[in-house]
């Protein structure tokens, strides 16, 4: 019998406890959103999604060192400057650890961030780094909280930091929190970075957004794919992402991810895919990374698992 490409996968489980180094580099992958139904929208105005969640190999880098003192300090250094460091979802997820545990005082710690997400790409960097922060503390700090209690707390964060506490490829539904784990063949993606910032809430209030797309079932929705509701009011809207879909569709089915801004498109061999890459016009930005169904954050962390 042959193997479908596409299903539903078992869970990922996190080691309970992990010895890490006082100092450790951990990823924080990118995502695509490989389809984007908007299937409704609830009375509080966040809408219904049916979506495909799938990791990149294309990563933040965020290192974390135990600096000795006890004085409840979280220090973030990175060249990001639009956003203050109180503001940074890396500190953020920290300080909910700490409010969750009052009566402890638990150690500083140093985060360096390595940026080369792009920001506001719809490729889920902010809520990557997030989820990130949150698996690390809380072996760091030996907070032995649960993977359902790190998704809760990032869920407060952000709609799509649970996907990368969890650590599958998964079908998303609700307004992007309940999550299965699936499988999904592993392609290369070409993704260009059209030269824009999308507001994420600017698109889901626009009057001509479709909301009624067809309810899809998890099994023909991971064989037939599907399309991005969002992608025709953000070309409109920008022509910077309406060039690079057509430009990029010469090749291969191509579609936006999330609300945009980047796009992509996925092919068997990464040969191909940096082919294709290199052929874009000089002034745009873009990158090939391989889909992966297991968060590279998981699969760096099982190398610390004691044998
Ligand atoms: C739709 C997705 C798909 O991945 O788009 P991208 O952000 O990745 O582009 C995400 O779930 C987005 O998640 P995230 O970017 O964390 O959104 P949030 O900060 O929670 O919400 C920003 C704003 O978007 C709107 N919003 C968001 C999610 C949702 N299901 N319905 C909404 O209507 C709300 O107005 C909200 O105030
Ligand atoms: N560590 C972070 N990395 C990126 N963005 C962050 C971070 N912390 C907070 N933000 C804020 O979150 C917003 C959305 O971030 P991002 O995840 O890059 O977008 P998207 O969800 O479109 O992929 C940014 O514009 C920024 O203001």
């Amino acid at each position: 019998m042959n193997t479908p490409a596409a299903g539903i996968a078992p869970a990922v489980v996190w080691p309970e406890s992990l010895s890490l180094p006082s100092s450790v580099t951990l990823p924080a992958p990118a995502k695509l959103n490989l389809m984007l139904h908007i299937v409704g929208q609830r009375e509080d105005g966040y809408h219904l999604l049916q979506t495909q969640f799938q990791f990149l190999d294309f990563c933040d880098q965020l290192t974390f060192e135990l600096t000795g003192e006890h004085s409840g300090g979280i220090e973030l250094i990175s060249e990001m400057k639009d956003v203050a460091a109180e503001e940074n979802l890396i500190v953020k997820a920290g300080r909910q650890l700490q409010r969750c545990h009052p009566d402890r005082i638990l150690p500083d710690v140093r985060i360096t961030l390595e940026k080369r997400i792009p920001m506001g790409g719809g490729v889920g960097g902010g809520s990557s780094d997030c989820a990130t922060a949150l698996i690390a503390l809380n072996y760091l700090w030996q907070l032995n909280m649960t993977v359902d209690q790190l998704a809760e707390i990032g869920v407060s964060l952000g709609a799509d930091v649970p996907v990368f506490v969890r650590g599958n490829a998964a079908w998303a539904e609700g307004i992007g929190e309940q999550l299965t784990p699936i499988y999904l063949p592993e392609p290369y993606f070409v993704v260009l970075i059209p030269d824009c910032h999308i507001s994420t809430a600017k698109i889901f209030s626009n009057k001509e957004l479709t909301r009624d797309s067809r309810i899809m079932k998890i099994a023909p929705a991971l064989e037939q794919g599907g399309h991005n509701d969002c992608e025709p009011i953000v070309r409109s809207l920008y022509p910077e992402v309406d060039e690079a879909v057509s430009w990029l569709a010469q090749f291969s089915k191509t579609q936006m991810t999330g609300t945009g801004a980047c796009v992509f498109a996925g092919f068997k061999d990464k040969e191909t895919a940096i082919k294709i890459l290199c052929q874009k016009p000089e002034n745009w930005q873009g990158f090939v990374a391989q889909g992966k169904n297991i968060s590279p954050l998981f699969s760096k962390l099982s190398e610390f698992i004691e044998s």
